[in-house]
């Protein structure tokens, strides 16, 4: 698992705990002497963890190769050099040259820098038009276990992107053994009020059920109507999925972004993520709020969907 970002202290600590309990084999992206120094203050020790400096990296040349391939005619070889020397290009590369099998980073970087190399290089999946970011929620107890999609990236997803975005959260829910009821969030519970934002999320809604007819979806719901039973029974009798959701996804990233932070910040859930959906192979941008038990946990989701992909 490659982790572009060592020089944080979050980072490192979740990379050396990883590979002391055998779960992982970190690969730190940066210069050895500088993380070297970095570890020793903390106490640590990284001399057992690989690092590989992209100043002095002896496959650069087979991989400016790649990625001038890859960018087809976006990048010449003078600006793949200058390219690949970023952490986050570098790491992403060496996921897509099979050299590594995930990446983890964001804890430093904007979502933005993070995860354009994998939009740029990795690329979506045969089937999937977009990726997006998903949270894995977790209350106090066992039972309150949620995915809030999309968070982080689509900021203002049309009625086929948003059903996409359903549609891969519903498969990521299960990747946690939650069986997915899909509720397509509003200000609106089936047509209460009228307006463009409320008729996108009914399309996308008809859209989601025949993309994946098999599913449990229902849209467009109020949040209270799709979580709470009663609420449900008055404002949606009919639906299958109101009262019972487990899987909310948002109108755009606003509401999104905004509705986590307050699960998280205010409600007390552990948020994990963002995981990217959608993508050839795992790439996880962190949050720059993360804290080292984040670094860890969404590491191992990682590592999770490298084995699934296998
Ligand atoms: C994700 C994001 C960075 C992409 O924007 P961008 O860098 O302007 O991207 P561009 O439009 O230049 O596209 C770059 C490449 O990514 C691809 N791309 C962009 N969005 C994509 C998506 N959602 N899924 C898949 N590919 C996507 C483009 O097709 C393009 O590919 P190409 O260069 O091979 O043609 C942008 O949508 C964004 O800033 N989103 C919000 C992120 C954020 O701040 N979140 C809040 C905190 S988590
Ligand atoms: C997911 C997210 O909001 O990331 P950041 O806090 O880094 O902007």
């Amino acid at each position: 698992m490659v982790f572009p970002e060592p020089t944080d202290e979050r980072v490192l600590g979740a990379a050396v705990r990883l590979k002391s309990d055998n779960l992982i084999e970190p690969v730190l992206i940066g210069n050895p002497d500088v993380i070297k120094e970095l570890a020793a203050s903390r106490g640590l020790s990284v001399d057992n963890l690989e690092i590989i400096d992209p100043d002095t990296y002896e496959k650069f040349d087979e991989m400016v190769a790649a990625f001038i391939e890859r960018r087809k005619g976006k990048a010449t070889d003078d600006q793949a050099r200058t390219i690949l020397k970023d952490e986050n290009y570098f790491g992403t590369m060496l996921v897509y040259m099979d050299l590594a099998d995930g990446l983890v980073s964001g804890a430093i970087h904007s979502t933005g820098d993070t995860i354009r190399p994998a939009l740029q290089i990795v690329k979506t999946k045969p089937g999937v038009s977009r990726t997006s970011g998903a949270f894995l929620m977790l209350g106090n107890r066992d039972s309150e276990k949620y995915i809030f999609s999309d968070c982080a990236i689509n900021i203002n997803p049309d009625a086929q992107a948003l059903a996409e975005i359903a549609v891969e959260s519903a498969k990521t829910a299960e990747l946690f053994d939650i069986d997915p009821k899909v509720a397509l969030l509003s200000f609106s519970t089936k047509g209460s009020a009228k307006s463009e934002e409320v008729t996108k999320v009914a399309e996308a809604t008809r859209i989601a059920k025949e993309l994946a007819p098999e599913m449990a979806i229902d849209g467009e719901l109020q949040f209270d109507a799709s979580y709470v039973p009663s609420v449900a029974k008055q404002k949606a009798p009919e639906s299958d999925v109101a009262g019972q959701a487990n899987v909310f996804i948002f109108p755009e990233i606003q509401s999104g972004n905004i509705g986590y932070k307050i699960a998280q910040r205010l409600g007390g859930f552990q948020a994990i993520g963002p995981i990217l959906q959608g993508l050839n192979k795992p790439i996880s941008d962190l949050s720059r709020g993360c804290n080292e038990e984040d670094v860890y946990k969404l590491s191992i989701i990682t590592a999770g969907q490298a084995i699934m992909s296998k």
